[in-house]
C-alpha cells in the first residue's frame, strides 16, 4: 500500500532519515519502534505530507500511496486518503456529531439524513457510539480521554481514508482505554492500512502484521512482527529488544 525507496529527509542540516526503503502492506497493522529521536514520527508525518508545514524540510527519494507519489499531487486530496490520529485527543471545540462530519462537509454538502448515518456508522466503527448516542449535540471536549481518541479515530474515518496513520495514540490513555484502542487498531486493519508508531512493544505485538525497527534515522530491519521479535536478525534489533539501550 504503501511503498519508500531510498528516502532521505533532512530538517536544514539535520538528517533525520536516512536511505528508507520499506514496504507497508495493504490492509494490515504496520508498527514502528525505536529509541526516541530514530524518525518514526518523522517518516508517519511525512506519508500525509504534514512535514510540509515544518519549515526548512528536505527531502529525496520516492514515497507513493497506492502506486501514487504522494509529493506531486494535491496534499489535501492526499491527506483525505490517508488520515491521521495523534498522541494527544484533539477533538475540534464543537459537538460530538460536528466533529465527525466536519471532513465531510469541507468535501460536499450533505444532507439531514445522510449526515446522520454516517456519523453514527464512523461512531461504531470507532467503538463508541453506545457511549454517546445520546449526547451527539454535546461538545467532544466533554468526554473522558479515552473517548475523545476514539472520537479523534472516528472523526479520522470519516473521509474513509485508505491509510490511518497513528502517532502514539495510547501513550496518553489509561490501560482500559488502551486496550479498547488496540482492539480497535486491530479490527480497522481488516479494512484499510493501518501505520502506528508506539514506544510500547507489546502494542507492537498485539496489534501489529508487519514492524519496523529505526535506529538514528534508519530503518535497521522490518519483518512480520513474530518474527523480528522472535527472531531478530540484526544485532543492533537484539540489543534494543533485549533492552540493552533505549
Ligand atoms: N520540526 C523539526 N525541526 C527540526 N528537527 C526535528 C523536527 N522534528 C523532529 N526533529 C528531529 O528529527 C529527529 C527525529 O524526530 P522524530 O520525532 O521523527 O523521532 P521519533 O523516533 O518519532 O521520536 P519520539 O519517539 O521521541 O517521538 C530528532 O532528532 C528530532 O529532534
Amino acid at each position: 500500500m504503501i511503498s519508500i525507496r531510498d528516502f532521505n529527509l533532512w530538517y536544514g542540516e539535520f538528517q533525520a532519515l536516512k536511505g528508507v526503503t520499506l514496504d507497508i502492506p495493504k490492509n494490515r497493522a504496520t508498527a514502528f519502534i525505536g529509541p526516541s529521536g530514530c524518525g518514526k514520527s518523522t517518516l508517519l508525518r511525512t506519508f500525509n505530507r504534514m512535514c510540509d508545514f515544518v519549515p526548512a524540510v528536505r527531502t529525496e527519494g520516492a514515497i507513493e500511496v497506492a502506486g501514487r507519489d504522494i509529493f506531486s499531487g494535491d496534499a489535501n486530496e492526499l491527506r483525505v486518503r490517508v488520515g491521521m490520529v495523534f498522541q494527544h485527543p484533539n477533538p475540534f471545540p464543537m459537538s460530538i456529531r460536528d466533529n465527525i462530519l466536519y471532513g465531510p462537509r469541507r468535501m460536499r454538502r450533505l444532507g439531514r439524513a445522510e449526515a446522520d448515518e454516517l456519523a453514527e456508522r464512523c461512531l461504531r466503527d470507532a467503538g463508541l457510539w453506545d457511549e454517546v448516542r445520546d449526547k451527539l449535540g454535546q461538545s467532544g471536549l466533554g468526554l473522558s480521554g479515552g473517548q475523545q481518541q476514539r472520537l479523534c479515530i472516528a472523526r479520522a474515518l470519516a473521509t474513509q481514508p485508505e491509510v490511518l496513520l497513528m502517532d502514539e495514540p495510547t501513550s496518553a490513555l489509561d490501560p482500559i482505554s488502551t486496550a479498547l484502542v488496540e482492539e480497535l487498531m486491530v479490527q480497522l486493519a481488516r479494512e484499510r492500512t493501518v501505520v502506528v508508531v508506539t514506544h510500547n512493544m507489546q502494542q507492537a505485538t498485539r496489534v501489529a502484521d508487519k514492524t519496523a525497527f529505526f535506529y538514528l534515522g534508519e530503518l535497521v530491519e522490518s519483518g512480520p512482527t513474530k518474527q523480528l521479535f522472535g527472531n531478530p536478525v540484526q544485532q543492533k534489533t537484539k540489543d534494543y529488544l533485549t533492552g540493552r539501550f533505549s
